[in-house]
């Protein structure tokens, strides 16, 4: 007998209609039950609450039809937005937050408490049962100092703070969350050898997770339609060639850098599939993941 206590489609689709959508999704069901997918959501892709709702119940309808889904969270705005009430600007080299030992602590509040704590509300409210951690929680990422080459001058390295390079994901704890039903949201700090605090982007955690998880996907959700060429196209799929291309002409600078070194990184290193898509539309997950109407960009290894 049909739940009428259930919440209501927000679906203005004849029944047969909604009945065959509904269909058309069991192949891409059958092919990623059971399999892994590391879910990045970027801070910019979380600003409207409209969206936010989409995107968590998103999340639980495929980790109900037997994904196992990890969140991985940003919030690069949510960290500006705590910055400017103390008085501080972000800076920003190749993608990566200048953080010095005062930002350090604004990011650790916003991404391991404000956003993580966040994310994880609205997907228990969907319906789901997420679990927020940080790479401290378990020693679930270990990392040490980073620093970035100088692509004018090579033989120089730029210092940008407290800023992660990951030496290690240790996945037993996503693991055993996994085993219990539960979604695990990461927060992407990591932790050092001393205990320090790192800070890191969010793509590069979610790219390694997927890599250590053995994911069947990685998707990359963020605030443009995908990778866009020098006319603000989208292009759809996207070689190393062609990124290394666009990276030297300017073409793609700011944060889809690391977003798409790490989605490289990616495939190039067993995920079988890597995508950037755009956040701000709706169902943008189920999109990518249940229908044959992928949106964005994907990553190609070779
Ligand atoms: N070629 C490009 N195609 C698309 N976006 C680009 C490109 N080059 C730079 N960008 C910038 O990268 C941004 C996405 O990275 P970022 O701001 O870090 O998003 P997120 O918070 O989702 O990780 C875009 O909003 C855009 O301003
Ligand atoms: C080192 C570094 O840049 N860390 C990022 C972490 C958050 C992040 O990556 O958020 P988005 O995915 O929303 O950009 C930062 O401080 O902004």
């Amino acid at each position: 007998m049909t739940d009428r206590t259930a919440a209501p489609a927000d679906s203005s689709y004849p029944p047969a209609a909604e009945a065959s959508i509904l269909a058309a999704a069991l192949p891409y069901i059958k092919r990623f039950h059971g399999k892994t997918i590391v879910v990045k959501y970027g801070g910019n892709a979380m600003t409207d609450e409209r969206l936010k709702q989409f995107f968590a119940r998103d999340v639980v309808l495929l980790s109900l039809v037997g994904m196992n889904v990890v969140v991985v969270h940003g919030g690069g705005p949510q960290i500006e937005q705590l910055l400017s009430r103390v008085g501080k600007k972000g800076e920003f080299i190749q993608g990566m937050r200048v953080t010095d030992a005062e930002t350090m602590e604004v990011v650790e509040m916003v991404l391991g408490g404000q956003v993580n704590k966040d994310v994880v509300n609205l997907i228990n409210q969907a319906g789901g049962h997420a679990v927020g951690l940080t790479g401290k929680d378990g020693g679930l990422i270990r990392a040490k100092k980073l620093l970035l080459a100088d692509r004018q001058h090579p033989e120089e390295l730029i210092d940008v703070g407290q800023v992660g390079d990951i030496t290690q994901i240790a996945p037993s704890l996503i693991r055993h969350l996994q085993g219990g039903g539960f979604i695990p949201v990461i927060a992407p700090i990591g932790v050092g050898p001393a205990g320090e605090t790192y800070n890191i982007n969010a793509d590069v955690v979610a790219g390694k997770i997927a890599e250590v998880l053995k994911a069947e996907k990685l998707v990359l959700l963020t605030n443009t339609p995908g990778v866009l060429d020098e006319n603000g196209e989208l292009i759809t799929g996207i070689t190393p060639r062609q990124i290394d291309e666009m990276v030297a002409d300017g073409t793609l600078s700011g944060g889809m850098l690391p977003k798409i070194g790490s989605a490289l990184d990616a495939a190039r290193n067993g995920v079988k599939s890597v995508h950037i898509i755009d956040g701000r539309v709706e169902h943008a997950l189920l999109l990518e993941i249940l229908t044959d109407h992928g949106v964005g960009t994907m990553i190609r290894s070779h």
